[in-house]
C-alpha cells in the first residue's frame, strides 16, 4: 500500500507559490508522484515501463471562502513518459491541508509537507470540501479563470436549475473506484442533485461524452440520460480544448442493469434443477423496454439538421470500411498472438474453442472481404460506443443510460467516428450473453446441474432475450428507416459488430479475467456459425474452404 509519510516535502515558499520552488517540484516528480499514481485505480500506465513523471501545468483554482494565500488548489496536469509508446497526461487536483481531516482517506494523501514553516499534507483535492465548492461555484457562475497557459472555462448546461445557482451546497466523493473520479453535490432540502465526473486520463480533444450528453440534453427530447449540467474545459493557448470534467443530474438508482439481470438469472437458474424453464413476464418487459430506450437514443442521435454537421448521418464510405477492416485485422492478429502465448493456461473447453477460432481464420478473412465489397446503403451516426448492461442505471421501473466516453482501448479520434447504431445493439447483445455465461460457468446456483443441460437452457434463455431486445429495438426505429436499408443489411452488420466486439473482449478477458476467456470465445463461435450458414446458403460462392470442425465442441463434457 502507498505510504504517504515516506517522503516529506519542505519548501520555504507558501503553498500558493509552489510552482516557484523548482526543487520542491522536482521532489514531487521523482519521489511523490510515481508511487502515488501507481496506487491509483485510474492510472492506466501501471503495466508499462515508466520513464518519468512531469508536472506539465498547474492551473490555479482559488477557494473563495476566505482570502488566505494558501487557500487554493492546483489542477496539475501530470505527463507520464514510458520506455516505449506515447506519453500520457493525467489530471491530479492538489490541495494543501494544514489540519488532519477525517474525511480525507489515506488513499487521497500524497505526502506530508511543510510550506513556509506550516506543516500539513498535500492531498488529492477531490477530498477537500473547499475545492469541491470552488468547482461548483465556478461552474454555476460560468467563470473563466485565466492561467499562465490558456484559461479554464466553466460552462453551465440546461440541466442546472436556475434556483441552484446561489444555493447552499453540500458535497462528497462518490466511493466508486473507476477510471475517473465522481463528486456529488447536494442542495439543501432537495437531497443529492448533481454528479460531477473529473476525467483523469486527458486527451487533446473535447471528450466525446460532453459532445453526446450536451447534444442529447439540449438538441433532442431524449430524457433517458442524466441531463447535462455543465463542464470544465481547459482552453489551451495553442491546440485543442481539453475537457477536464462534466456535470450531470444525479440519478437515484437502485443498481445497474448488469446487477438486475444477474438477479433475474438467479431466479431462472433456481428452477432449472426442477426441469422448469421459467422466465418471468416482467423480465421480458424489462428487456423490451431497454430495446425501446436504445432505439429512442439512436433516433435522437439521428439528426438531419444541416447546422449540426457533427451529428449528420453518413454513408458506409470506402474510407470507413477500410478503417474498420484495418482496426479489426490488427485486433485479430494481436488476439491470435495472445491466445498462442496463453494457450496452455486455458482450461480444456477454452482450448477447444480457441482451436476452432484459429481454424476459422480463412473464413473470417472471407467475411472481412465481404464487408469491404458488399453494397451497403444503411447509414452511420454518432453512437454511445461502449454500450453494455453496466452502463444502464435502473430507476424504479425505467432506465437511465450513462458513460458516453466510448471504448477505453480506443483513441479519442476513433471514439468520435460514426458507426451503424447496430454496434451499440451488438454491445448489449454481447452483454446479455456475458450475463448468462457468467452465471453458467461460475456461480453457486449452477453447481450440481449437469453441464450439457445447463448449456442448453442457457442458450435458450440467451436467444429468447436477444430476440426480445432486438425486436423491440427494430420496432422502435420503425421500417423503413434510412438508418437500416433492409433486414439483410441489419443481419449482416450485426454479425460484423458482434464479431468485432467479441474479439475485443477476448483480449480484455485474457488480461483481466482468464477464467472468463471462454465467454467471448463462445460469442465468436456463434458468429462463425452464422457466417458459415450464409456461406452454405449462397450458391454463387465458389469458396474452397472446408467446413469447420465445430462438432469438436459438442460431445465433450467438462
Ligand atoms: N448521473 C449519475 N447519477 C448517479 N450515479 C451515477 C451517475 N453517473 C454515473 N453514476 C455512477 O458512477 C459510476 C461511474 O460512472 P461512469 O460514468 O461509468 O464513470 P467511469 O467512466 O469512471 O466508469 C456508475 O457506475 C454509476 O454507479
Ligand atoms: O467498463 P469499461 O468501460 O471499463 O469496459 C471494460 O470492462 C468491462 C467489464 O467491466 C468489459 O465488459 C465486458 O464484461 C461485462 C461484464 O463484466 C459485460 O457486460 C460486457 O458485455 C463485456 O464486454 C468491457 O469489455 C471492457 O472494455
Amino acid at each position: 500500500m502507498f505510504d504517504s509519510t515516506a517522503s516529506n516535502l519542505t519548501s520555504q515558499q507558501s503553498w500558493a507559490n509552489l510552482m516557484q520552488d523548482h526543487d520542491a517540484i522536482r521532489l514531487l516528480e521523482t519521489t511523490v508522484l510515481p508511487p502515488y499514481l501507481n496506487s491509483c485505480r485510474w492510472f492506466a500506465g501501471k503495466a508499462r515501463q515508466q520513464a518519468y513523471f512531469r508536472v506539465q501545468f498547474a492551473h490555479e483554482i482559488p477557494y473563495r471562502a476566505d482570502a488566505e494565500t494558501s487557500d487554493q488548489a492546483f489542477l496539475v496536469i501530470v505527463e507520464v513518459g514510458y520506455a516505449d509508446g506515447e506519453t500520457e497526461s493525467y489530471l491530479l487536483p492538489l490541495s494543501f491541508v494544514e489540519r488532519a481531516q477525517p474525511e480525507i482517506p489515506p488513499k487521497g494523501i500524497l505526502t506530508t509537507a511543510l510550506f513556509d514553516q506550516k506543516p500539513g499534507r498535500i492531498v488529492d483535492a477531490i477530498y477537500d470540501e473547499r475545492f469541491r465548492r470552488a468547482l461548483y461555484f465556478n461552474l454555476v457562475h460560468q467563470e473563466t479563470l485565466t492561467q499562465q497557459s490558456g484559461q479554464l472555462r466553466f460552462h453551465r448546461g440546461r440541466g442546472l436549475a436556475a434556483d441552484d445557482i446561489d444555493a447552499e451546497v453540500s458535497s462528497r466523493v462518490l466511493p466508486v473506484d473507476s477510471s475517473n473520479s465522481a463528486l456529488v453535490f447536494g442542495i439543501s432540502s432537495q437531497g443529492e442533485k448533481y454528479f460531477l465526473k473529473l476525467y483523469r486520463k486527458l486527451f487533446q480533444e473535447t471528450n466525446p461524452e460532453v459532445e453526446l450528453v450536451s447534444f442529447l440534453t439540449e438538441k433532442s427530447n431524449f430524457d433517458h440520460i442524466p441531463a447535462y449540467a455543465g463542464s470544465v474545459v481547459w482552453e489551451q493557448e495553442t491546440g485543442a480544448d481539453v475537457t477536464l470534467g462534466m456535470m450531470q443530474r444525479m440519478v437515484e438508482n437502485r443498481h445497474d442493469s448488469w446487477n438486475q439481470t444477474g438477479d433475474d438469472l438467479n431466479d431462472f437458474l433456481y428452477a432449472v434443477p426442477n426441469r422448469l424453464f421459467s422466465v418471468k413476464e416482467e423480465v421480458f418487459e424489462r428487456v423490451e423496454l431497454l430495446g425501446r430506450r436504445t432505439g429512442q437514443m439512436h433516433l435522437a442521435l439521428y439528426n438531419s439538421d444541416p447546422d449540426e454537421a457533427a451529428f449528420a448521418p453518413e454513408p458506409f464510405s470506402d474510407e470507413y470500411r477500410e478503417f474498420i477492416i484495418q482496426r479489426f485485422e490488427n485486433l485479430l492478429e494481436r488476439r491470435y498472438n495472445l491466445l498462442i502465448d496463453n494457450y496452455v493456461k486455458l482450461d480444456p473447453l477454452a482450448q477447444r474453442l480457441a482451436w476452432v477460432f484459429m481454424e476459422a481464420k480463412e473464413m473470417i478473412d472471407e467475411f472481412v472481404d465481404d464487408f469491404r465489397n458488399r453494397p451497403l446503403e444503411s447509414l452511420r451516426i454518432r453512437i454511445h460506443g461502449d454500450y453494455h448492461l453496466g452502463q444502464v442505471l435502473v430507476t424504479g421501473k425505467d432506465f437511465i443510460i450513462i458513460d458516453f466516453e466510448g471504448e477505453p482501448e480506443s483513441s479519442i479520434a476513433e471514439r468520435k467516428i460514426k458507426h451503424s447504431p447496430l454496434k451499440d445493439v451488438a454491445g448489449m447483445i454481447r452483454s446479455y450473453h456475458y450475463a448468462v455465461s457468467a452465471k453458467l460457468f461460475g456461480s453457486t446456483e449452477t453447481a450440481g446441474i449437469e453441464p450439457d443441460h445447463l448449456q442448453r437452457v442457457s442458450e435458450r434463455w440467451f436467444k429468447l432475450i436477444r430476440d426480445t431486445y432486438l425486436d423491440a429495438y427494430l420496432e422502435t426505429i420503425g421500417s423503413p428507416h434510412p438508418l437500416f436499408k433492409n433486414n439483410s443489411e441489419v443481419n449482416f452488420l450485426l454479425l460484423v459488430y458482434l464479431l468485432e466486439k467479441a474479439v475485443y473482449e477476448l483480449g480484455y478477458e485474457i488480461s483481466y479475467r482468464p477464467a472468463w476467456v471462454k465467454i467471448p470465445l463462445k460469442g465468436i463461435m456463434d458468429v462463425i456459425r452464422e457466417i458459415e450458414k450464409i456461406r452454405i446458403a449462397d450458391p454463387t460462392r465458389d469458396s474452397e474452404l472446408p467446413l469447420l470442425q465445430v462438432g469438436l465442441l459438442q460431445s465433450k463434457k467438462e
